[in-house]
C-alpha cells in the first residue's frame, strides 16, 4: 500500500465541498513520528477539513493522503477500521454515552475493536489513571464537569494505544485553567511517543508550548514553523 511507518503525508491535497466551498487548496505536508503539531488559523480556514481528511471522514477532490502504510485513496472501505485503530480522535464535543459509566464509555472503544474482557479489565484502569479519573470510573457523564468529560474523551481516544492523536479544538468548551490541564495531558501523551495533531484557537497555549505550528488561511498553508507561535489576535 506504500507509505513510511509513522509518517503522515499530504500530497497536493485539494478539498472542494459539493456546495462549492473550498476546504483546502493544494496542501502538501509531512508530519513525522512523535511530532506535536498545532493547526491554527481563522475560523473557516480549513483546519477541521484537514483533520477529517486524515481520518478518512472526507476524501480529497485532488491529491493523496498517506498515513503509515495506509494510502487512503487506494484502500478499500473495509480497510478503514485498521487505519482508525492507529488513530485516537478527540473532538470539542466529547459525546459520551450518557447511560454508561466512565469505565464503560472507555471500555466501549475496546469492545468495538474486539478486545478481550481480560484486556479491557487491565487496560481501562491504566488509561483512566493517566487522565486522573480512576476514582470516578463508576460515575456517569452527567456527574462530571466539562473538563472531566473531556478527559474521558481523551482516555477513550488513547485506550487502543494509537500511534496518532487527532484533536479538533479539544479545549474549545473549557475555561483557561482546565484547558491547560488538558493540554498538559496531550503533551504527556506526546512525550510517551504518540504523534499529536491539534487544531486550536487556544492562543496562549500555542505561544507557550513552542511546538510546530502550521497556519492555514483560506485553505492554504501560509506558515510552517518548528517552534512557532499562534500569530493572530485572539
Ligand atoms: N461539510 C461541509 N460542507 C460544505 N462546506 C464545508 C463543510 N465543512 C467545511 N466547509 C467549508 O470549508 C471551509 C473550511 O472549513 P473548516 O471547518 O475546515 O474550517 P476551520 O478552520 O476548521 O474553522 P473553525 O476554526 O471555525 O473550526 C469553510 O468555508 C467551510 O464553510
Amino acid at each position: 500500500m506504500g507509505g513510511i511507518r509513522g509518517v503522515i503525508r499530504l500530497d497536493s491535497v485539494t478539498k472542494r465541498y459539493a456546495n462549492g466551498h473550498q476546504g483546502l487548496i493544494n496542501v502538501s505536508l509531512t508530519i513525522h513520528r512523535g511530532e506535536f503539531l498545532f493547526l491554527v488559523g481563522p475560523s473557516g480556514a480549513g483546519k477541521s477539513t484537514l483533520i477529517r481528511l486524515l481520518y478518512g471522514e472526507e476524501q480529497p477532490t485532488e491529491g493523496q493522503v498517506i498515513i503509515d502504510q495506509f494510502h487512503l485513496q487506494r484502500m478499500s472501505r473495509r480497510q478503514l477500521p485498521r487505519l482508525r485503530r492507529q488513530l485516537g480522535i478527540v473532538f470539542q464535543d466529547v459525546k459520551l454515552l450518557p447511560t454508561r459509566t466512565v469505565f464503560q464509555n472507555v471500555a466501549f472503544a475496546m469492545e468495538v475493536v474486539g478486545a478481550s474482557y481480560r484486556d479491557i479489565r487491565r487496560r481501562v484502569p491504566q488509561v483512566l489513571d493517566l487522565v486522573g479519573l480512576l476514582p470516578r470510573q463508576d460515575h456517569f457523564p452527567h456527574q462530571l464537569s466539562g473538563g472531566e468529560q473531556q478527559r474521558v474523551g481523551i482516555a477513550r481516544a488513547l485506550v487502543n494505544q494509537p500511534t496518532y492523536i487527532l484533536a479538533d479544538e479539544p479545549t474549545g468548551n473549557l475555561d483557561p485553567d482546565t484547558a491547560w490541564d488538558i493540554m498538559k495531558l496531550f503533551t504527556e501523551i506526546n512525550r510517551r511517543g504518540a504523534t499529536v495533531v491539534m487544531a486550536t484557537h487556544a492562543r496562549d497555549v500555542v505561544n507557550q508550548l513552542h511546538k510546530r505550528v502550521i497556519a492555514i488561511e483560506k485553505g492554504r498553508i501560509v506558515r510552517d514553523e518548528a517552534r512557532g507561535v499562534y500569530g493572530y489576535e485572539a
